[in-house]
């Protein structure tokens, strides 16, 4: 079971110096509830997010009525960010961490039924939800988002929001307006955020994405004219983009997060999208080269 507190996942060192989600078995969290004084009913509240490859049914936890740092010392962990958890995860985990994280919070904001007003209940996995007074169900959604790495044929563009870590730069996203289809949305966005007219578009992969309430995330390359060039950034959304050369991006890929001085370029974690269209943007750059 992996352990969250107000949606901070639960995190332990490893013995290589790296970081992974805690799992803990039903009765390790069974014992750590008991020796807090917490109800044991609060186990019902957890949420059935996998199956592991040994064929165990993975769960996860939001244990935020505790007190966190009682259960940090149970457990000998700590409750991270999770946005700052994905700079540190090396493993395979982070997107189940993601998922539980996006179920947890869904279920948190979901206790009345937007329809009736009236109060909803889950059912035992905790894959939806049914209104107390319509049977109404709702399920989890996400919001589809288009994300692009435009290229001129020699060089990408990268933005980044005022939000974002010192010096970090990834790929243009937005969110796909009601109505639009994926090319649509992502030439709008394009257009908007950085001005340029976008020619070709191919798509590449996707992803769930828990921020900032569950984005499916949309991954494409898109292609512009060498000719037109120019970037108006709309600075409304974005505090900078700018042409990066096939060498600042795969200077840039080789960046370690670490404390202190930021370098002047680094790039989102990998398990983001964002990390895969530019890696395979490098890729496609150095077979044509
Ligand atoms: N996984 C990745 O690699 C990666 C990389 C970049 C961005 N992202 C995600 O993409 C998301 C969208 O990117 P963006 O912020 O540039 O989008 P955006 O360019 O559409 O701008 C965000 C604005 O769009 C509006 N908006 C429209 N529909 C919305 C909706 N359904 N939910 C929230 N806001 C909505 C809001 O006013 C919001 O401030 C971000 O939240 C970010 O988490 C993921
Ligand atoms: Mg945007």
């Amino acid at each position: 079971m992996f352990l969250f507190h107000r949606l901070n996942p639960l995190l332990q060192n490893t013995e290589r110096g790296t970081f992974r989600p805690a799992t803990l078995t039903c009765s390790d969290v069974q014992s750590v509830l008991e020796n807090l004084g917490a109800d044991g009913s609060l186990l019902k509240e957890s949420v059935l997010i996998g199956c592991s490859e040994q064929n165990q049914a993975e769960f996860c936890l939001d244990v935020g009525r505790l007190d966190q740092a009682a259960v940090e010392e149970m457990v000998t962990g700590s409750f991270v960010d999770l946005r700052k958890s994905f700079f540190l995860l090396s493993g395979a985990e982070a997107p189940l961490v993601a998922k539980g994280q996006a179920l947890l919070r869904w279920h948190q904001t979901s206790g009345f039924s937007s329809a009736t007003g009236q109060p909803t209940r889950r059912n035992q996995a905790g894959s939806q939800r049914v209104c107390s007074s319509s049977g109404i169900i709702s399920y989890p959604t996400m919001c589809p988002v288009v994300i692009v790495l435009v290229s001129d044929g020699t060089r990408c563009v990268l933005g980044r929001q005022a939000a974002f870590p010192r010096g970090m730069y990834s790929a243009l996203a937005g969110f796909c307006d009601m109505g639009e289809s994926l090319e649509e949305a992502l030439c709008r966005e394009v257009a908007e955020e950085v001005g340029l007219e976008v020619l070709s578009v191919s798509y590449s992969s996707s992803q769930h994405w828990p921020f900032p309430h569950s984005s499916f995330m949309l991954g494409c390359h898109a292609s512009v004219s060498p000719a037109h060039t120019q970037l108006i950034v709309d600075r409304s959304e974005l505090e900078d983009a700018r042409w990066f050369s096939l060498q600042e991006v795969m200077s840039a890929l080789q960046v370690k997060p670490r404390r202190g001085d930021p370098p002047p370029l680094w790039l989102p974690p990998k398990h983001a999208i964002a990390h895969r269209l530019i890696t395979e943007w490098t890729q496609l750059m150095q077979t044509v080269s």
